[in-house]
């Protein structure tokens, strides 16, 4: 049997307001990092999804976002944007009250904007985590307000770690390009596997085959990418035989625009960040 991860009880509870795929994936990360799930209190109206989060991962839960927060020190708002400000608007008192650390993972959402929401003065950290979370294999763009001391940005950071690698972006107006990118950027590469399933299908093989080969090939490169220490030119170089296959796609790919193109929606990304800020003001 292997041996238990270590047990935190005394930490000091913290609270997830919204019970969807993101605070699922961190909290996920947070107990398998070892804090007792009695600490971590969820706000979720879905009861559906609030009781899978108890069954699932031993966190208390709540129906209202007021019980939740009640006496934890961190407060992570995981709602959409769209809900966000009515969400803060209804704990403006307790914020006011108890002044506790709060962390964002909603996209666009300033922290210019919860803060005032908020009733104004509030420790504020901005994150973007990404779904690998899940696996712990996230990454996750952190902002911090100046409200926010050396142990709030700690506190902050090793949150998200327990999700993966954490990146701290100095400048706020980045953190839209960080959605553009990381936020929203596990999906380009899911297209990427489906647009190579589909055209090894329409060469001929088997669909079953087609998935495997374009899988295993997108797990295998992103191993190398994260493992090789080398630049991706460089690797790209090696699998690129002169006048070979490899040639042959990539020319493919340049001729088309592909470079253009994925500048082009991470553009639209990072600007779709500021215009969920603008429309849910
Ligand atoms: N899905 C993704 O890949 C990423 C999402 N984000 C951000 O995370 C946030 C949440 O996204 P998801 O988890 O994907 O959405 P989701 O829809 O799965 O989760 C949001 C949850 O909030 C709950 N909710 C609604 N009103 C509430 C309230 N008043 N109090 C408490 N909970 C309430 C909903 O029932 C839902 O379960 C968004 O702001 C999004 O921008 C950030 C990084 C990546
Ligand atoms: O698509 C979205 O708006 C969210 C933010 C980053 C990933 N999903």
């Amino acid at each position: 049997m292997p041996a238990d991860p270590p047990r935190s009880p005394d930490a000091a509870p913290i609270a997830f307001i919204g019970g969807g795929n993101m605070a699922r994936s961190l909290v996920g990360g947070l107990v398998t990092g070892g804090r007792a799930p009695d600490t971590i209190r969820v706000a979720e109206p879905v009861a559906a999804v609030r009781e899978s989060l108890a069954a699932d991962l031993g966190v208390r839960v709540f129906a209202t976002a007021a019980e939740a927060v009640d006496g934890a020190g961190t407060w992570v708002f995981a709602v959409k944007p769209q809900v966000m400000r009515e969400v803060c608007a209804g704990l403006a008192d307790a914020a006011q009250a108890t002044r506790p650390l709060v962390v964002s993972i909603a996209a666009g959402i300033t922290i210019a904007q919860l803060e005032r929401w908020l009733g104004g003065a509030a420790g504020v950290v901005r994150a973007m985590p990404n779904t690998p979370a899940l696996l712990g294999a996230g990454v996750t763009g952190l902002h911090a307000n100046a409200r926010v001391d050396a142990d709030g940005r700690a506190a902050a950071q090793a949150l998200l770690a327990s999700a993966g690698k954490t990146v701290w972006i100095d400048d706020e107006a980045l953190m839209d390009a960080v959605t553009g990118t990381s936020g929203s950027g596990p999906a380009y590469v899911f297209l990427l596997a489906e647009a190579m399933e589909d055209a090894a299908v329409a060469e001929g093989l088997p669909p079953e085959a087609a998935r495997t080969l374009a899988l295993q090939t997108i797990l295998g490169a992103a191993r190398m990418l994260t493992e090789s220490g080398e630049a991706p030119a460089e690797l790209r170089r090696r699998v690129t035989s002169p006048n070979g296959t490899t040639q042959a796609a990539i020319e493919t790919f340049e001729a088309g625009g592909f470079r253009t193109l994925v500048a082009q929606a991470i553009a639209a990304a990072t600007r779709r960040g500021g215009e969920l800020s603008r429309a849910h003001d």
